[in-house]
């Protein structure tokens, strides 16, 4: 239980107590080891057993040391004990004596002694538990220690000084050095000031991000994730681990929270009956082809048959083909060696390689050129991909989910997308019906958005008034849930009282219900209502059209005024024939 660095220690506090004084001084831990007097000391046992100081002036008058077996034999007459008490228990005690012929002395300053080896007991007691706690720190240490040679993060850790104690050698290399030169050094060296001062403010166990930029590596900025260690309840390091900020970037756009099935919201028997249809086919490897207009579900459909899959530990990889320009959808997709063109300095994985062992979602599969479609065709055929610039094919285990909202069999048979493709792609075709086909989950959407976006945004829930209800509930909604989406968003955001009335709904659904409200009254037929609201759709449109422009950004800012996205712009513009 004592060590012998322990005992050292004991034996350089009781030097400093009593050198100066006519006295010896032992220290004894086990019954019966002392020196200076005899075994079965009745004393000794006493102050062993009760954690009690016993001082001795004369041991022929003392009533312990009459009553002891050793007393005849015993060397000493004066006597001062003390006992060490560690972890609330006596481990031993220290013993003073006269030194020869200076019993007198001892009698005459008992009391100073005694005071000075009270102290001294006390003093020993909290070194050891000093010295085991840096015993426990040490092996602590060691345990982070061992992590330094597994983990391939760039990690280090720092003293509350500022002192490195170690790096990963993956750390280390980014900052141009070797782990040997590093160590030891202080980390102002590699960081600002003003980082490290952040870094040591720190004074809780919680875990703290930072940005920052490390001065020695050309790498640029950084993300910091800081965890201090702590001992006794104060910081004695930090350990930090540094993630280049675009691949944290990158990270959250690959690997972020996907949707499950509890997310899609509806109880209508038509989005019922897809979720059944969705679930039932999860787990098989079979190709998927979503159908449904723009912002009907496809994606969130996709994800949920990712997370209900055996593939959902696996990422889920997304990819809009109609977002990304034709020149570089290829690398997109399969990725490319260096040189493989201008610009392409690195080799680079393709979203396919990406996904390897879950699920690739390629959403406007139908915007495909058909020469990309002949390389898509190879990949699902064969479960290869040659990387652009590459003669190499690389084996992938991967989940194709293709959705589209324009009619394939259409673009099939005017030769604009391979029949050959189309079969493999829709080997299970899911359509998601549009809102307007399915009015009743209106009300359920507009509930769980409204939650959701005031819970977001740290405001308490808004009711609707009926004449709100009432438009939301007749409107078309060709932008389907996104646009309803957007709708509610612009309530939240936009009023200040608690009920949501008509002049808080976007210009474009006022004037569509200022057409219904002629439709109900007269009681004409629908079409008349629908043609006639169709009309200010496009007045609508052409108005903001000129106030915007007609170059992309201009459209993109009629998109957002019209709360819809930009292909449900573009498609009304070609429906309402608009140029
Ligand atoms: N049933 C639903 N319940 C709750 N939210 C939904 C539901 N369907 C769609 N959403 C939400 O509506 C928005 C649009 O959905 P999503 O992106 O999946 O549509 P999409 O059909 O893929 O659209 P696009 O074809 O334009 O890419 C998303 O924010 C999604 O979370």
């Amino acid at each position: 239980m004592v060590s012998n660095e322990m005992v050292d220690a004991l034996n350089t506090i009781a030097t400093k107590f009593f050198y100066m004084y006519p006295v010896n001084y032992e220290i004894c831990f086990h019954q019966g080891s002392s020196n200076l007097h005899p075994h079965h000391c009745l004393i000794e046992t006493k102050v062993r057993k009760t954690g009690i100081h016993a001082k001795v002036n004369n041991k022929d008058n003392h009533c312990t040391c009459m009553d002891c077996s050793v007393q005849s034999s015993c060397p000493i007459t004066t006597a001062c004990f003390e006992p060490i008490i560690y972890k609330q228990q006596v481990i031993g005690f220290v013993l003073v004596t006269p030194k020869k012929n200076e019993e007198k002395w001892l009698q005459l300053h008992m009391e100073k002694i005694e005071g000075q080896l009270q102290l001294c007991s006390e003093l020993m007691s909290l070194k050891l538990e000093n010295i085991q706690s840096n015993l426990s720190n040490s092996h602590f240490k060691d345990e982070i220690n061992s992590l330094f040679t597994f983990v391939d993060d760039s990690i280090l850790l720092v003293d509350q000084d500022g002192i490195i104690h170690n790096i990963s050698y993956s750390l280390s290399a980014l900052l141009l050095s070797n782990k040997s030169e590093i160590v030891g050094t202080s980390i102002s060296s590699y960081i600002s000031s003003h980082d490290w001062l952040e870094i040591a403010k720190m004074r809780v166990q919680n875990e703290m991000k930072i940005n920052l930029k490390l001065r020695k590596s050309h790498k640029g900025s950084f993300l910091a994730k800081i965890k201090p260690i702590l001992s006794d309840g104060t910081v004695i390091s930090y350990l930090i681990q540094l993630s280049p900020l675009e691949t944290m970037k990158e990270k959250l756009q690959n690997h972020r929270v996907l949707y499950s099935f509890n997310d899609i919201k509806g109880t209508s028997a038509a989005i019922q009956n897809v979720i059944e249809v969705a679930k039932r086919v999860s787990p098989s490897n079979s190709s998927i082809l979503l159908r449904g207009e723009s912002g009907t579900g496809k994606e969130i459909f996709a994800q949920s048959i990712h997370s209900e899959s055996n593939r959902r530990e696996g990422p889920f990889i997304a990819l809009n083909c109609a977002a990304i320009p034709e020149s570089l959808l290829e690398s997109e997709l399969f990725g490319h060696v260096k040189g493989a063109f201008t610009g392409s300095n690195g080799n680079r994985a393709g979203r396919f390689e990406m996904a390897n062992g879950g699920t690739i979602f390629l959403d406007e599969i139908g915007d495909l050129s058909l020469s990309l479609q002949a390389k898509l065709l190879r990949v699902v055929q064969e479960r290869k991909i040659e990387r652009v610039g590459d003669s190499k094919s690389t084996p992938v285990d991967v989940r194709i989910i293709t959705a589209t909202h324009r009619n394939l069999e259409e673009l099939v048979s005017r030769g604009e997308f391979r029949s050959d493709l189309y079969f493999r792609l829709n080997v299970i075709p899911i359509t998601i019906p549009p809102l307007r086909n399915r009015r009743e989950d209106i009300p359920i959407l507009v509930e769980y958005f409204l939650k959701s976006f005031s819970k977001q945004s740290g405001k308490s829930p808004k009711r609707l008034s009926k004449e709100v209800y009432d438009i939301l509930l007749q409107y078309e909604w060709s932008g389907n849930i996104r646009e309803l989406q957007n709708v509610v968003h612009h309530f939240v955001q936009l009023e200040i009282g608690d009920l949501v009335t008509l002049k808080s709904l976007p210009q474009y659904l006022s004037i569509a219900n200022q057409t219904d409200m002629v439709y109900d009254v007269s009681a004409s037929v629908r079409g008349g209502s629908i043609n006639s609201r169709k009309g200010h759709e496009k007045d609508e449109i052409i108005r903001l059209l000129d106030k915007f422009g007609r170059h992309t950004s201009g459209k993109k800012k009629v998109a957002n005024e019209m709360n819809i996205s930009l292909p449900t712009l573009y498609r009304r513009m070609n429906k309402l024939k608009i140029k």
